[in-house]
This record gives C-alpha cells, sequence and structure tokens, in this order.
C-alpha cells in the first residue's frame, strides 16, 4: 500500500511550510527539542517497533533546518545510530508534516518523489510509515513513524498500530504544551504581581515624599510619629522632637528668588540628613520648616543633635548670602500625645526665634 502524495510537495513549498513561525512556535512550546530521551515515548517507539517488527520506530520534532529525534527505537540486532539525534537534510518526515497525513511508501527507490531523499540514496531507509503529530491548531509539530532498511509491505495493523501508539505519543505532547503555557501564565502572573507591587511601593513613596528635598513630607511624619510612640508606649524608651525653621527666610527669598529659596531648603535636607541617624525620622513639615523624630533620645541627646545641624547650616558654604536657622527641642513626657510634644517643640523654637535666632532652645 503506496499512499504517496498527490501531488507531491516540491522543495520549496515543504520550505515554506516548515519554516512558518506559528508551526515553529508550537514546536518550541513542547518544551521537548534537545530534551533527554523519556521513558513516556520511549515506550511507545519500543512498543511499535516490536507490534510491527520494523527495524527503526522514532518521534521526531520538525525545528528550523533539522529533525530533532525525541526517542528511538531499534529493533533486535540493529545498530544504534549513536551521536547527534538531529537528522539534516530533506525527509520524509517533511512530506508528512506539509500534508498532515499518514505517508506509507513500501519502496522508495521506485517512487521518483522519493528515491532521492539523502536517506534513501544512502541505504538508510527503503520503506516508510509516518503519522503526524498536529497540535489541536492544526499545526504539524513532527511525525510518529517506522522505517525498513529494505521493501516492506506494511500490513493495515501496522498501520493500526502507528497510528494507536503516535496518537498517545500526541497526547503526552499536547500535555506538555499545556503544561508549558501553565507555566508561562504562572510567570506571566508573578510578574505583573511584581510590577503592581513595585508602583505601589512608588506610589506610597511619592504619596510619602516632599519632592523639592526628596525629605518625608508632613503625612508621613504624622504615621512615623504614631509608630515611634506605640513603640515608646510599650518600651518605655525616649524619644525626642526637634523642629526646625528657616531665619528670615522671607529675605533669603527677597535676596536671591524662589528658585535661590528652594536651593537653600534642599541644602539644609541634605545638612539634616547629614546629622540623622537611619532610625531618626527628618520631615519637610512647613514651607521652611522641619521636623526630626529622634527615637531612643532624651534631652542632652537631642540638644546635641540639634547644635550639631545648626552648627552645619551656619558654616553652610553659602555663596549667595549667610544662612541659619533656629531649632526648638522636646522630649516626650509621660502620657503626653504626638499633638502636645508637636506644640512643646514648636512653642521653643519659637522661644529660638525670639531669643535672636540662629540657636537651639529646648522646650
Ligand atoms: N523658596 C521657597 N520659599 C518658601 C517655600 N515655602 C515657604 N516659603 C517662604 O518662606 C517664607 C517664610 O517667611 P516667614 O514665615 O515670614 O518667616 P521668616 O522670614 O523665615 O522669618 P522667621 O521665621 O521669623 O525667621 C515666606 O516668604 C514664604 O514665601 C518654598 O517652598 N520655597
Amino acid at each position: 500500500m503506496d499512499l504517496a502524495l498527490s501531488p507531491p510537495a516540491d522543495d520549496v513549498s515543504i520550505h515554506t511550510a516548515l519554516s512558518d513561525p506559528r508551526r515553529l512556535e508550537a514546536v518550541q512550546r513542547t518544551g521537548l527539542l534537545d530534551s533527554a530521551p523519556e521513558e513516556t515515548f520511549d515506550r511507545l517507539t519500543r512498543l511499535a517497533s516490536r507490534l510491527t517488527g520494523a527495524p527503526v520506530v522514532f518521534v521526531s520534532l520538525l525545528d528550523r533546518g533539522r529533525d530533532f529525534h525525541m526517542s528511538t527505537a531499534l529493533g533486535p540486532g540493529v545498530a544504534t545510530p549513536g551521536g547527534s539525534r538531529d537528522q539534516m537534510g530533506r525527509t520524509f518526515c517533511h512530506y508528512v508534516a506539509v500534508s498532515k497525513t499518514p505517508l506509507v511508501i513500501e519502496d522508495a527507490t521506485l517512487l521518483p518523489v522519493f528515491r532521492d531523499l539523502p536517506g534513501v540514496k544512502a541505504g538508510r531507509v527503503r520503506a516508510y510509515a509516518g503519522m503526524p503529530l498536529l497540535t489541536e491548531d492544526g499545526d504539524a509539530l513532527g511525525t510518529f513513524c517506522a522505517l525498513d532498511f529494505a521493501p516492506r509491505h506494511w500490513t493495515e495493523q501496522d498501520i493500526d498500530v502507528l497510528t494507536e501508539l503516535g496518537q498517545s505519543a500526541l497526547r503526552e505532547i499536547r500535555l506538555r504544551i499545556a503544561l508549558q503555557q501553565a507555566a508561562s501564565i504562572n510567570l506571566q502572573l508573578v510578574e505583573q504581581i511584581q510590577r503592581v507591587d513595585e508602583l505601589n511601593l512608588r506610589l506610597e513613596e511619592l504619596a510619602t515624599t516632599d519632592p523639592l528635598t526628596g525629605l518625608r513630607n508632613r503625612r508621613a511624619f504624622d504615621a512615623h510619629m504614631a509608630q515611634e510612640l506605640a513603640i515608646v508606649q510599650r518600651r518605655g524608651t525616649a524619644l525626642s522632637l526637634l523642629m526646625l525653621d528657616v531665619d528670615h527666610f522671607k529675605r533669603v527669598n527677597d535676596s536671591i528668588g524662589h528658585d535661590g529659596g528652594d536651593r537653600v531648603l534642599q541644602a539644609i535636607a541634605g545638612h539634616m540628613k547629614a546629622c540623622a541617624r537611619t532610625v531618626d525620622v527628618v520631615a519637610r513639615v512647613g514651607g521652611e520648616e522641619f521636623a526630626v523624630i529622634l527615637p531612643s533620645t532624651g534631652e542632652a541627646g537631642a540638644h546635641e543633635v540639634g547644635e550639631r545641624i545648626r552648627k552645619m547650616v551656619e558654616a553652610g558654604p553659602w555663596p549667595e548670602m549667610p544662612v541659619t536657622i533656629s531649632v526648638g527641642t522636646a522630649t516626650l513626657v509621660e502620657g503626653e500625645d504626638a499633638e502636645r510634644l508637636y506644640g512643646r517643640a514648636d512653642a521653643a523654637l519659637y522661644a529660638a526665634k525670639q531669643a535672636g535666632r540662629n540657636r537651639v532652645q529646648q522646650a
């Protein structure tokens, strides 16, 4: 029974069909290209070889420019092909993939279309029976096929065996595609979740950061203050607050312009960050007003930090005009809430201004 192509596909149309990107992508999606031999497929080819008596049965995946033999079974006494599992050049499997129908050849040397195939010319194959392995979308992935070195009559039972076992191989390959798809969807989901997390983090950062100085804004300051007070209540540690205000900032603006004033605010923010520990919370709480929350810090420590910042700001360098700050400090007393602490630090700041500015005043 010769089930040859009618009309047989020519080289150009075979090349075009095999190069179809959708088909090649489907082959990739099996995840089986260059995979190690697997018992699942080897069992099927072995069984097919035993039941048909064909000396060679294999499952091929038709990749770009090569046939990858993912499973090969050899009959008794047949020498192992060894080496590469890739088959280059035109093969019977290509005709099966292009026609998407079975191909059964009893003696290829008698058929002009096939007698010049490299495998036939080299004596590696004379008879061939192959079934196409098609995706659910009808793309040809490869073949399940048997061959013989001598002319051979393929019986109806041979064809049934190859068809049935080919179907089993195909079911397994389709399962692999589905698994690959599920894994890829899973990966995409994980990536999307990561992206959303990153965006949320960025949004949170934007919502809590002062755009001019990069310090925490008033909102973040209030949240940190509540958090620190809760810690103090639990652990009984100390907590201090610094309020800072640029001296005569109106004059600064008037002299060097609003942009110049902004640069001064940025430089002061830099000095404050340089003086603070990582646990301290440095914030811009108003136009030219700053605050620093100092966890685990008592009166003396708060005064010291205030002085350090004041001196650093005074030292500048200020190329355009001298700049100083006034600082008010307050240390939490028992039973005090955030508002009262803030109020006392602010009052101390006011007192520092009244006392002549460029100084640190304790509440
Ligand atoms: N450049 C700049 N100026 C600001 C910003 N926010 C507030 N200001 C200015 O800061 C000045 C604050 O002035 P005042 O509150 O009168 O106090 P002051 O001039 O600093 O004087 P004292 O605080 O009493 O030493 C105003 O001129 C505001 O316009 C800002 O983001 N950028």
